[in-house]
This record gives structure tokens, sequence and C-alpha cells, in this order.
């Protein structure tokens, strides 16, 4: 056996200096135990730091190499396939490995933790860890580290399933083990011990009943319940050996206490059945193959990816589902769940970090089979991908916008090659990049064009609300709509009312000279908070009480402005006294069970009314909806880019997708200032071809994506001159070296031009083709490197942004 003593670490020291891996010894007792994709304590420079092994050698071009301090896995937690995928993403966004890595990662693994080892079973250890443990279930790591016991021997019995190693964040909820009982002897040798109990010892005697009706384990506190006795009737029976105990670790799972009704799939109509036909062969054949199911809203496509799962599973691989986070809802975890059963992890942003690292730890164990969660599951660590499936693929939530900065579809591509398993992205809305992808043959299309049951796509009345106006309605219900809400409360059937808008999005405005308040750090405007009377910054941390005058002329006519849901649902009850509304903002969903207590309410019908912002516009599927109303369909429109039309017709078409589902027929209205604009208009007939044809046309004439890539560079420092600066002297340079096909815009200031003090200059990059760009741009972050590293100035470089401003 080759020894290779030389374990290449990448370090948690994020700079363009050490974003390499650097080599350290490893010594006799971690042989074996260091690997690739564990981590270690390293020193660096006058610290230790943590770092990820990457490779392991036995060859450095240096000398003296100092070693490694810690290990603090005994399994790795990245697999090799997670480590080459850190690498490319590295390459791809130019972050630094350090983050490629920690992003792939449950936060529990980053966050500061105490060690622990839990012993898993009552069976024997050996003798120096026997007695290291004297009888407690868990102890501090730091007891083994300091009895000197070889991490060989730990690996072994944590390998062997007797112990475990666990991290226990800190600020953490009640115990995570349970104690189980097991029958000791077979049925027939606890039908004999029963017999020769004495007389007395009753509950003795169906304790062993019960055992020889359930063979199977059982958590104590169900037994003592459900016998109602006491630990001191299994006593004698576990003394004797006619029971066993033994301690399970219990997940801390968010969805227990919930029964989840066992669903079968449904035979699937002709269009279905021709959708999946290229998915299950391609399964079948292990073949990657990216895949487009286009689909209107209501059409099956849930359906087929619950099929093509299932077909996954029975083959013994593995699935990847993502959905975006706001549409993670509990009726959309119940279909899989319900389904799948046990077999499915659930990641989401409202998990605890505890929790979250239980979702990540089954499927690193091999306990679960699929994965539904946000962006970050695709990075599940899953060995035997069998599909990766991204459902609303158009949604923006997929692109990160922090360190690294990568698109899930990009990740999800590059694991379906490795995996050689079909990508499937599912939308009734594709992005303009996808379709032109599949249009152009480099996808392959799937359609659905039909709704389920028959149902027709609600239809869509279009209200000019400057007509309102001009009638004298000043409110911000258009007549018909009213109308048309009213009608629905008579019929007890529900309604959906969409405002495309935060709940806090209000601003203070004074009325006599137009003066708004904005944050001293930031240049955009506070926005009012009702419940505490005060004004607040998005972006850092400001906030003020409500002025009564107006700073500027003293007047007294300061007041807020804008539309939020709390506004709203104060007009609706002034108008509608007896209509019972829910509402759902980031306001009323903050705590955590929030959002799935108020769905289930609607869902129940206990609500006539469910109001909300883009948190309902996703997977919900109600059967007694069947009106659904947009407030305000403008107001994404007006937003600084390119993308607002499409992003208008893909939330119209979205929300207008929650009506009529099943066998009610639905309406919706569209309260608009314009509705002409052809996003609007053309998402009201639902025409996603001709607005993907009057769209692209534009795109190609203002040299927007498909047609051109972006990548957009954003500088920031405390001072305006030095930004604009640095900026002007990045577009210089690049204008010099890229190549003439390419259009360089800037420097100009940034749509939000300051933030936290911070002034922001953007320069945009319009190309087909630089494959020179991203060392040109290394090479501009490594000059900066000092000034960055000093936190003055910040460079940004996103390639194909979603987030313009
Ligand atoms: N083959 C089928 N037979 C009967 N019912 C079906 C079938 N396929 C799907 N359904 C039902 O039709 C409804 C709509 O299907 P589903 O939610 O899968 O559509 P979708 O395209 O995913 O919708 P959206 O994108 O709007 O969320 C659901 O209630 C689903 O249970
Ligand atoms: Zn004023
Ligand atoms: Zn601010």
């Amino acid at each position: 056996m080759s020894s290779q003593n030389i374990a290449r670490v990448v370090v948690d020291v994020p700079s363009s200096q050490t974003n390499r891996p650097f080599d350290y010894r490893i010594p006799d007792k971690y042989q074996g135990i260091v690997q690739p994709g564990v981590r270690v304590i390293i020193p660096f420079g006058p610290r230790k730091v943590m770092g990820y092994v990457v490779a392991l050698t036995d060859e450095s071009e240096f000398d003296t190499l100092k070693p490694v301090t810690d290990v603090l896995d005994l399994t790795p937690i990245l697999t090799s396939e997670l480590l080459n995928l850190g690498k490319w993403l590295t390459d791809k966004t130019l972050s630094f490995y350090i983050s490629s890595f920690q992003v792939m990662l449950p936060q529990v693994l980053k966050a500061k933790y105490k060690k622990e080892l839990w012993r898993l079973e009552e069976e024997e250890l050996p003798h120096t860890l026997e007695q290291l443990f004297a009888g407690r279930d868990v102890i501090d790591f730091e007891e083994f580290e300091q009895a000197g016991i070889s991490y060989h021997q730990l690996q072994k019995v944590v390998h062997d399933g007797l112990i475990d190693v666990h991290y226990e964040v800190k600020s953490k909820e009640t115990k995570k083990t349970t104690r189980m009982i097991q029958p000791g002897k077979d049925a027939l040798e606890l039908e004999e011990a029963g017999v020769d109990l004495p007389k007395q010892a009753v509950k003795q005697k169906e304790v062993i009943h019960y055992f020889i009706e359930n063979p199977e384990p059982v958590s104590q506190k169900h037994l003592l319940a459900e016998l109602k006795t006491t630990r001191a009737s299994l006593k004698p029976l576990l003394e004797k050996g006619l029971l066993k105990e033994f301690k399970q670790e219990v997940y801390r799972d968010p969805f227990k206490n919930r029964e989840f009704e066992r669903t079968e799939p449904f035979p699937l109509t002709e269009e279905q059945q021709a959708a999946i036909t290229p998915v299950l062969k391609d399964i079948e054949t292990n073949s990657h193959e990216v895949m487009l199911l286009h689909g209107v809203t209501g059409s099956g496509k849930t359906e087929i990816y619950l099929q093509s799962i299932q077909e996954v599973i029975d083959k013994g691989e593995e699935a990847i589902m993502l959905v975006p986070e706001i549409a993670l809802t509990p009726q959309m975890v119940e279909r899989f769940k319900g389904r799948f059963g046990s077999r499915v992890a659930v990641m989401h942003s409202a998990l605890s970090a505890g929790e979250k690292y239980d979702e990540w730890r089954k499927i690193q164990r091999k306990e679960v089979q699929v994965v539904v969660g946000a962006r970050s599951a695709i990075f599940a660590p899953f060995t035997n991908l069998g599909i990766i499936i991204i459902d609303e693929e158009h949604e923006t939530s997929y692109k990160q916008e922090d360190h690294p900065r990568y698109h899930a579809r990009d990740v999800a591509i590059y694991r379906g090659e490795r995996h050689n398993c079909p990508v499937v992205l599912g939308s009734a809305t594709p992005t303009l990049e996808t379709f032109a992808r599949a249009k152009k043959g480099n996808y392959r299309l799937l359609t659905l064009s039909k709704r389920m049951n028959d149902a027709s796509m609600p239809e869509v009345e279009l209200v000019d609300m400057r007509e309102e106006l001009h009638a004298g309605n000043r409110s911000m219900f258009s007549r018909a709509l009213m109308e048309k809400i009213q009608e629905r409360l008579h019929r007890k059937e529900q309604v959906v009312l969409f405002l495309n808008r935060r709940g806090y999005s209000t601003f203070v405005m004074c009325r006599d000279c137009g003066y708004v308040s904005e944050c001293p750090h930031c240049d955009i405007a506070l926005t009012y908070h009702r419940k505490q009377e005060r004004l607040k910054c998005h972006y850092c941390a400001f906030e003020e009480p409500l002025p009564s005058r107006c700073p500027e002329c003293e007047s007294e006519s300061i007041r807020y402005f804008g539309t939020g849901t709390q506004k709203v649902e104060e007009n609706l009850q002034q108008l509608l006294p007896e209509a019972k509304v829910v509402r759902m903002d980031v306001d009323t969903t903050r705590r955590k069970g929030a959002h799935e207590k108020l769905l289930s309410q609607f869902g129940r019908g206990e609500a006539d009314i469910l109001l909300g912002t883009q948190m309902i516009a996703k997977g919900l599927d109600f059967q007694n909806v069947t009106l659904v109303g947009v407030l305000t369909a403008d107001s994404l429109l007006n937003l600084p880019d390119f993308r607002s039309a499409e992003k208008t017709f893909q939330l119209l078409t979205q929300v207008s997708g929650r009506a009529g589902r099943h066998l009610k027929p639905g309406e919706v209205v569209v309260q608009t200032y314009t509705p002409e604009h052809y996003s609007i208009e053309l998402a009201s007939q639902y025409d996603y071809n001709q607005f993907f044809s009057h769209e692209m046309k534009l795109r190609k004439a203002f040299q927007y994506p498909p047609f051109y890539y972006l990548t957009l560079i954003t500088v920031s420092h405390p001072n305006q001159l030095k930004a604009q600066e640095v900026t002007q002297k990045i577009c210089k340079f690049l204008k010099g070296k890229l190549s003439d096909s390419s259009t360089i815009l800037g420097p100009t200031p940034s749509a939000l031009a300051r933030i936290k003090d911070r002034y922001r200059y953007q320069c945009m990059i319009k190309y087909k083709q630089e494959p020179e760009q991203r060392k040109l741009l290394k090479k501009v972050l490594h000059y900066y490197d000092e000034d960055i590293r000093k936190n003055e100035l910040q460079i940004s470089i996103d390639f194909q942004p979603y987030q313009l401003m």
C-alpha cells in the first residue's frame, strides 16, 4: 500500500491569495482517517483554521510540511463528485473554493458546535471505549481525545453503527434519542416465559403478550402509554433477556405528528403518457438529456414528476426534486410524502439548523431516496442519481445572489451529465433562455397543453384602473372585482386576492412638498411598519419613528402611501364586513408553522378570501377557489430590469392558474393601469408562444439574453469618487481586451446607488463569445485584492445576472 501521507487542504480563509489547496502532513494517528471530503483543523500562519481535504498525495513541492492538527469528520461529508463540483463552481462563478464547499453543506457543519459521541446500541464496545463511556450514553468528544484512544478504533465502531459522532449546535432543543424496546426471544419462548410468571405479575404478562402480537421494536414511551404501565414492569423482563432495549436517534422531523394519506398514481392521460415516455426511457437506459416540460397550470406536471421518481426509486436510484422556496407548501410536501412516505427528505429554509442537518444526514446515510427542496437541495449528497427535476424552472430564486453566484439549473445539468440521468425542467412559463433552447432542439420539448378534468383556463377580465378613477371610484377595488367577490360570498365559494407587492412596501410622503422619507445610508425610501409606527430600511438596519411633521416644510400632511396587504385587508373588511379574510405575507408568516396553519385554515373553508403576496402565487390547489383577483398587475413592469415584462407575464399566468382547477369553472380579474401592455394582454389570453416571439424580438433588438450573454460587475466603496474611479478603470481595461463584438456599458451608478453607506457603480458586458473573460476578470480581482481584503472595496461579478439593481 502506498502511503499517501500528505493532505491537500482548502483553508477557510477566503482571499484570492489563499484560494488554492495547501499541503499538510498527516500524522500517523490520523492515517486512514484523513481522506478526501473530511474537514480538518490545520495551522495557518499564527492561527488554527478549518479546511476541507480535497485530495491525498505522497509528494509535495515543499520539504517541510506542518501536520494536520485535528480531524473533524470520521466519514467524508463531501463525496468525490461534490469535491469536483466545488472546483467547477469555483471556476464558473469566480468565487473562492471555500465558499463553493460551504454552500453545499448544512449550516450546522459550518457553525460553532460541540462535538459529542453518542452510543447508539447497547452492544458491547471494545474495552477502552466501554471504559470511556462508563455507563453513559453521551460523552464529549474532548474526553475521547484526552483519553488517547486511537481514531481507528473509533472509526470502526462508528462504521459498525455502534457510536455516532454528533454535532450539538448551540441553542438547541429537546432530546434526540428515544429508548426502544423489542422482544429478546421468539414468540414461542415468550409464551412459555409468560406462563412461568407469577400470577400477580399482570402487567408483565401484558407486556409479553404485547410483544407476541407485535414483534417490531417500539418506543418505550409509546409502549408504556399503550399498556398504561411503568418502567417497573419492563425491568424484570429486560433483566431476564426476554426484552431488549436500545436507543434510536429521533430526527427532528418537522412533519412529525402529521399523517400523510397514502396516494396512488393516477392512470395518466394520453398527453401525460406522451410526455412521460421519453423521461422513463432515459431513466431506463441511464441516459442524460435535458428536457423542458412545458405544461399549462393544472395540466398534471406534478403527477409526471411523481411517476418518474417512482421509476427511479424502483430502480434503486435517487431523485432530486427542486421547487421554489415559496412553493414548498405543506400541500406540495404532502403530495411527495403521500406517495413516497419516509423515503423523502424535505429541505427548506423554514427548518431550524438542526432539522436541516437531520434531513441532510438522512440523505448522506442513504435512508432516503428522494429529496424535495429549495435551491440548495441540488447539492444533496446522493451518489446514484436517477433524475433531477426542477419545477417552476423560471423562478429567479434558483439563482443564488451571493457567493458562489450559481444557478441551480446549471448545477443540475452538471450533475445529470455525471450521473447519466435526465434533467427535467418544468414550467407553464419557461424562461426565454430555456424555451429558446428547447425550440432549437438543445433540450427536448415535452408539452402538456390541456388542463386536467377538461377544466378550461379561467376567463381573464382586464380592468383599466384609470377608467375606474374617471368614474369616481377611488378605492383599490374595481367595481367588477367587488361584484364578483360578492357573488362568491353568496355562493360560498372562495376567492384568492393577489397583491404584487410586499405587505410592508409602503413609503411615507409629504402631500404638500413631495418629500419622501429615505434611509440616510442607502438610496431608498424607508418603509412604514404599522405595528411599531416606525420607518425602516430594507437594506441596513436603520429605523426611526414615523414623523408627525414633514422635516422639509413642516406640513402635517405627511403620511404613508402605497398599498400594503394590511391596508388592503382593512379596506376589504370595511367594504365586506361579513367576509372572513386570511392574510398571508411576510408579517403573518414569520412564525414557524404559520404558513401551513393559514393555508390549511383556508383549505378547510374557514375563510372566504385568501389575500397575499408572491407567496400565494404558486403551488396552491384548492377545489373551491373560483375567483382570483390581481390588485396591481403593473408593479413589476416599472422595475429597471430587462426581464420585467417576462416576470409580469409569468406571475400573472401563475396567479391565474390558481382558479378553477377542479370542477367549478374559474374567473380572473386583473386590475391594471396599462391593460395595453403586451405582457398583460398576452397573459390574459394565456398565449405563451405569442409572448415568446414578441419578447424575443425585443431582446434581439436590445442585445439581451438569450441572444447575448451578460456579465454584471458591481463595484462599491464608501467613497463615491473611488467607486466610480475603480469602475472606470475596470471598464477601460476590459474595453482594451475583450473582442469588438462585445459591448461594455459603464461605468454607471447602480439602480440602487447607495447601500449601507457604500456607493455602487456598475459595468455591464454584453457578449456572444468571450473565452478569455474569466481570466481577465480574475486579473481584475487579483489587482484589487489588497483593497478588497481591507473591506473598503467590494467587487462583485455576476455571470448571467438575474438581479440588475
Ligand atoms: N392522470 C390524472 N388523472 C386524474 N387527475 C390527475 C391526473 N394527473 C394529475 N391530476 C390532478 O390534477 C390536478 C392538477 O395536476 P398538477 O397539480 O399535477 O398540475 P401541475 O401542472 O403541476 O399544476 P401547477 O403547475 O399549476 O401547479 C391535481 O389535483 C392532480 O392531482
Ligand atoms: Zn413637506
Ligand atoms: Zn438603509
